[in-house]
């Protein structure tokens, strides 16, 4: 055995709650290994902030995965951004697994989260299992997400019983927009109360993470006072554990009108409108290739 260096050992002295030891850090740590649901749990314990990002296809994923990103959505919202359908409601479980896949080969530390669609869990608990098991089995995901606190509870237990983390997502919940519209959820006190109820029943449940989403951000803040588990938002103010946007929403591609919880850190639409034009123009005058671009 080799012997440790001072400075090797000295890396190994636990931490003091006054500095608490960054390198464990979910974004700009030093771990390299994909993350788990087990380090989630102890970023809670730490009082730790997350970003979590949609992604749906392998090089995007692999850019979010090089800047850090501890954990990533395969989200049904790939019917909107990807597929382009008008709501989430068309999406097949065969998509979510081959887009899952795909995520998971184009990273290799972030924890990857596949959103089970409309359709493949409601059923009931055997149902929501042979789906679950098809995203862990086909595509590798480390975690399933699926919409309903009270009205999943069968289905959390199941799955969490038989080894597949569930990450709950509660408030507007998007697979009803037939029978919800997209419109914030939790106002009132009848509300607030049900929301509250439905995130305990979640975590008894044994979900690992629950998304709130387009809920009042005081209601969103006591309900991560409330929980064990991480609070993840999506229009549910600053107080929750971590924060989600999708991605194509977040880099300025989805184009027409955002939700007002989106934050715009690009222009990826301007960027790649400029591009095609600038190739475009280049072929018709003649421009492109040049020289070099062609073989003899
Ligand atoms: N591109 C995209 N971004 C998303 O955030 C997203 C999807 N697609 N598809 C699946 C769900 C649907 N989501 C939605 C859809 C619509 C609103 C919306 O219309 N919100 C309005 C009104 C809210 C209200 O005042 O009641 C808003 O201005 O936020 C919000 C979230 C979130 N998810
Ligand atoms: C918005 C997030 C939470 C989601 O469910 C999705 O992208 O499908
Ligand atoms: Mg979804």
């Amino acid at each position: 055995m080799t012997q440790l260096s001072a400075a090797q050992k000295s890396t190994e002295v636990p931490a003091s709650p006054a500095s608490p030891d960054s390198s464990k850090a979910l974004y700009g740590g030093k771990g390299t290994r994909r993350i788990t649901v087990r380090d989630i749990t102890a970023a809670k314990e730490r009082g730790e902030k997350w970003p979590m990002l949609t992604a749906y296809d392998a090089m995007t994923a692999s850019v979010f995965d090089e800047a850090g990103i501890p954990v990533m959505l395969v989200g049904d919202s790939a019917g909107n951004c990807h597929l382009g359908y008008e709501t989430t409601v068309p999406v097949t479980l065969d998509q979510m697994a081959m887009l899952s896949a795909a995520v998971v080969r184009g990273t290799s530390r972030a924890l990857i989260v596949g959103d089970l669609p409309f359709g493949s869990y409601q059923e009931g608990p055997v149902q929501a299992l042979r789906s679950a098991t098809r995203l862990v089995k086909e595509a590798g995901v480390g975690a399933v997400k699926l919409e309903g606190g009270e009205r999943s509870l069968a289905q959390t237990e199941l799955l969490v019983q038989s080894g597949i983390p569930v990450m709950s997502h509660l408030g507007l919940t998007p697979q009803s927009v037939n029978t919800m519209g997209y419109r914030v959820q939790g106002r009132g006190d009848e509300a607030a109360h049900r929301l509250l109820n439905d995130a305990k029943a979640a975590q008894d449940a044994g979900a690992f993470a629950v998304v709130l989403e387009l809920v009042p951000a005081e209601l969103a803040a006591e309900v991560t006072r409330s929980l064990h588990i991480p609070t993840v938002g999506i229009g549910a103010g600053a107080e929750c554990d971590a924060q989600v946007l999708v991605w194509t929403d977040m880099l300025g591609l989805t184009g027409g009108k955002m939700p007002r919880f989106v934050k715009q850190y690009a222009d990826l639409r301007g960027v790649m409108t400029d591009a095609a034009r600038a190739f475009a123009d280049d072929v018709v005058g003649g421009a492109f290739p040049a020289a070099e671009h062609a073989v003899h």
